[in-house]
């Protein structure tokens, strides 16, 4: 995709910027490192027989597996995280609780709940040994719960069978996808205790019959053990015939299909990556999932414009994917103005960042960086800023000729200011002039009470008379906000097309308002 793309560009970012330098703080990776972490249980002992990967991962096949392929409803829409949906019985177990209360820490504006529980199995999958899987963003949130729909062990064959036919997998297909979950943690006796007897094991110390040898990495064992008769997955082996729903499942077609995952590793790997991603493109109709979001090589992060007086400030830094650091290496940013000009900075080595178990690693480079930190570039607000392009090594960086597009028409003014008495606020928006949107406005992330996120958009008034900022930018003004915690960035309407500022403004930030 062509940066920016806010949505693309916050979804490619919890998906690659994984551990390290910008990532987010509730990074997903940081809870399934190592694999067998699980920090749900308030001892945190790695003897739990538990493990967050396994959870994360059954709860999206939860979510999913209520979809119904004829009339389009249910699949991934986040519906698992609602209090009804968990209660029910086809969704015994803790481990929903568990996910939720972590995984939900990523969901923003351009990140909905629904993606943020995809992003979780993902990352778990990959992070513990799995195959890459294709990922798409823009599942949306469910208000409601979704009609009941996930097979449970107790179930006979054709049962199961017809379920995975609504959601819309063959019975080759559900035979690899249930392959593909259980290779991953196991049944808790508490939970099933019809199915698992209290173990004693001081390695599992919450009861949990494992379905592999391996139950925190992704392999084909789970086939392996099953086909040379050495498996213990209770879903096999229990001593309740009636809930060894695997062993129907596995055996429906004479064993052929997990005899060919267990004489081949890369098989089941690749099987699991296709049948994975489908399991969580599983959207009810009317979702438009985006394409298939791929790590940009060179991705400006945290771009951000504030007017200072005469100055304009370009707040900035580079990611180089796929790259680790290199001392020789040159970064340089271009930019291009609004009379055809340029102008160019070195930029310096900031830090490094990880994703997929460490199999990728990148480097940041900060527009300005100096040992005080992340300074801006500051440029010339007559000129403007229209787009930036990078040299990397000498090599032109510009999308393929597109260039980096900025967006100077409005953005934070240092005038902005807060407190004095009573408390009170002012945000200054600096509007270039000639721009003339229709509407400037403050965004603020409003919350629903099922957890979905909307914008809250306030408007500013239009200045009745131009305040200049300076001699290209006129002030739009907010005053008297009374709220000195509030958080926002801000929009703008311009030819029908709405912007945002990307960096989240805290009024507390502000300097104090003159008295
Ligand atoms: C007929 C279909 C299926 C049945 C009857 C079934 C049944 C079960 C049961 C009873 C458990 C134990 C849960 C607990 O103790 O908390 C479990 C665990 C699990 N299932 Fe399935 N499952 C099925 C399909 C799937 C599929 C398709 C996936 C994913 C693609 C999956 C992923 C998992 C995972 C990862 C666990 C381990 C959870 C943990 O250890 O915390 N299952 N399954």
């Amino acid at each position: 995709y062509v940066w920016p793309s806010p949505q693309l560009d916050a979804l490619e970012a919890v998906r690659f910027d994984q551990l390290g330098f910008n990532t987010l703080i509730a990074t997903l990776a940081t809870f399934v490192q190592p694999c067998n972490l699980f920090l749900f249980d308030p001892t945190i002992s790695p003897n739990s027989g538990r493990s967050d990967a396994a959870d994360w991962i059954r709860t999206a096949y939860h979510d999913a597996a209520t979809h119904n392929s004829t009339d389009g409803t249910g699949g991934m829409d986040g519906s698992i995280r609602l209090p009804e949906e968990q209660a029910r019985a086809e969704n015994a177990g803790n481990g929903f609780a568990n996910t939720m209360g972590i995984v939900l820490a990523v969901v923003d504006r351009y990140v909905s709940n629904a993606d943020a529980i995809a992003l979780g199995a993902l990352i778990a999958i990959e992070t513990c040994g799995g195959p890459e899987i294709a990922f798409r963003g823009g599942r949306v949130d469910a208000a409601v719960p979704n009609a009941p729909g996930v097979p449970a062990p107790e179930q006979d064959l054709d049962s199961h069978i017809a379920s995975f036919a609504r959601q819309g997998f063959t019975q080759t297909e559900m035979i690899g996808l249930v392959a593909c979950g259980h290779t991953f943690g196991g049944v808790q006796h508490s939970f099933f205790p019809n199915i698992v007897n209290v173990l004693n094991d001081p390695t599992s110390t919450d009861n949990v019959a494992h379905f592999d040898s391996t139950p925190v990495t992704f392999d084909n064992n789970v086939a392996a053990e099953y086909i040379s008769g050495t498996t213990t997955n209770p879903l096999v082996v229990g001593f309740n015939d009636t809930t060894n729903s695997d062993k129907r499942i596995f055996g429906s077609d004479g064993n052929a299909t997990i005899l060919s995952f267990a004489n081949s590793p890369d098989l089941f790997a690749s099987t699991c990556a296709d049948l994975f991603a489908r399991m969580l493109d599983t959207v009810p109709s009317g979702v438009e999932l985006t394409e298939v979001i791929k790590p940009l090589p060179v991705k400006p992060s945290s771009v951000n414009l504030i007017m200072d007086g005469d100055t304009l400030q370009l707040f900035g830094l580079v990611r180089l994917w796929n790259t680790t650091e290199d001392p020789t290496r040159t970064v340089r940013v271009i930019w291009h103005d609004h009379n055809g000009g340029t102008g160019n900075s070195t930029l310096n080595f900031v830090s490094t960042s990880s994703s997929t178990g460490g199999k990728y690693t990148a480097t940041w480079y900060g527009f300005n960086s100096t040992v005080f930190g992340l300074m801006p570039l500051l440029l010339d607000p007559v000129a403007g800023v229209k787009s930036l392009s990078f040299v990397v090594d000498g090599i032109l960086e510009d999308q393929g000729g597109l260039g980096f597009a900025i967006q100077d028409a409005f953005m934070l003014s240092q005038t902005s200011c807060q407190g004095g008495l009573p408390v009170i606020g002012r945000v200054d928006v600096a509007v270039r002039n000639g721009v003339n949107p229709s509407r400037v406005y403050l965004e603020q992330i409003n919350i629903d009470s099922v957890l979905r996120r909307s914008i809250t958009e306030i408007d500013i008034t239009p200045p009745s008379q131009l305040v200049a900022a300076n001699s290209a930018y006129s002030l739009w003004s907010m005053n008297n906000l009374t709220d000195q915690s509030m958080s926002f960035t801000i929009g703008a309407e311009i030819d029908g097309i709405k912007y945002s500022t990307t960096d989240v403004l805290y009024m507390f930030d502000f300097a104090p308002c003159p008295t």
